[in-house]
């Protein structure tokens, strides 16, 4: 097969679309997802049975900056809650039938627990105002865990992944990260994360306009920007949407720090970017200029910022209900109507123009 989208498949969906009796494109931006599916999958015949969220769990150094209101500690604490089936991602995965796998891809202390998954690349990150936050070792081994932990899922049958995370100061990696990739200062990209006040929220754009005079981001690949920058959360997400693309499994993108995640991943390898497919739009400032970076048109706009891939998962229970239609509604044929006639999508429900100037609506 092909290493992009399977256009042929794709076509097949839009035409199944096209010839349900209901409104053309009527269910809008849910319909472009299925399809999607169609296409990377190869297959029209489109199903997420089985799915779930990997939810990447990481320390970071650059919480010693006091970038955060909580602490460190926290991140295991939440982590073992997620294992343990108890935190808001479980809630809510449990209601939508999505299985969760937490994965310690670098919790800073030991920690084990059976559904937790061990692929700790290390303990924690560094502090990157004083050095890089990883080694070239540790960002590769964080993004092949999240390759092979997409082939695992495949193995297992799984046809639909969701992307989240869990890591006191990821908003900092992730706004630091984007302002990098996309030339951004730090008051367009930093916002108030899990909830800091005001005092926090200045410390924290210091903290990111002194990063970005200390390292020459623009002169820096994409896979070094994310290991001097970055998160091993970042970096295991990141590999999660190249296993996506490798292994044709749809990869749903959270919130901002997996919004991060994915622009590292197709600035990377670009041939990552039509195996995206996006959730919501996270109310953190720097969410938009990715989104629009990555051409990603989200369909919840729900002003969340919870991470845990809480946003993620919303989507699946309105891609079950849109496929519903799409696998059993009768055709235009079926009911003995005509179909539509295909039109160019202006964006608008009815050409006005034409009317206003003909003095028929005010
Ligand atoms: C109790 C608790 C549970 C969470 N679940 C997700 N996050 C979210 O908040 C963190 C990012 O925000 P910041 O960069 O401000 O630390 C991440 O762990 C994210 O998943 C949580 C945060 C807290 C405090
Ligand atoms: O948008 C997100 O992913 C987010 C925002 C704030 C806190 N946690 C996650």
């Amino acid at each position: 097969m092909p290493c992009g989208i399977d256009e042929a498949a794709a076509a097949r969906a839009a035409e199944r679309w096209d010839s349900i009796a209901k409104p053309l494109k009527g269910l809008g931006r849910l319909e472009e997802l299925v399809t999607q599916i169609a296409g990377i999958t190869g297959n029209e015949n489109v199903r997420i049975g089985k799915r779930a969220v990997i939810v990447m769990c990481a320390d970071n150094g650059i919480v010693e900056e006091g970038v955060t209101q909580t602490d460190s500690e926290v991140t295991a604490i939440v982590s073992l809650n997620i294992a343990g089936g108890t935190a808001s991602i479980n809630r809510m995965s449990d209601r939508a039938g999505i299985d969760v796998i937490p994965v310690d891809i670098g919790i800073a202390r030991e920690i084990a627990h059976p559904n937790l998954r061990a692929m700790k690349a290390a303990y924690g990150t560094r502090n990157f105002l004083k050095e890089p936050a990883m080694s070239e070792q540790e960002v590769c081994r964080a993004v092949d865990a999240g390759i092979r932990l997409v082939r695992e899922c495949r193995e297992q049958g799984y046809e639909l992944l969701a992307t989240g995370e869990m890591g006191i100061g990821n908003t900092t990696t992730s706004s630091a990260l984007i302002a990098a990739y996309l030339g951004l200062s730090a008051k367009e990209t930093v916002g108030r994360g899990a909830g800091l006040n005001e005092e926090g929220l200045a410390r924290k754009r210091r903290v990111i306009a002194q990063a970005l005079k200390t390292y020459p981001v623009e002169r820096m690949s994409p896979l070094e920007i994310l290991r001097t920058l970055g998160g091993l959360d970042l970096a295991g997400m990141a590999g999660v949407f190249m296993g996506g693309a490798l292994y044709r499994i749809p990869v749903i993108v959270d919130g901002l720090i997996s919004a991060a995640a994915a622009l590292a991943a197709v600035r990377i390898c670009p041939q990552v970017r039509p195996f995206l497919l996006a959730s919501h739009l996270s109310r953190e400032p720097a969410a938009e200029p990715v989104m629009k970076e990555l051409g990603l048109s989200p369909v919840i706009d729900g002003h969340l910022a919870l991470g845990e891939g809480t946003g993620a998962v919303l989507l699946v229970p309105m891609l079950d209900m849109a496929l519903e239609v799409y696998r059993e509604n009768d055709s235009f044929a079926e009911i003995g109507i005509e179909a539509y006639q295909e039109y160019e999508d202006s964006g608008k429900n009815v050409d006005t123009a034409g009317l206003e100037s003909a003095g028929e609506i005010r």
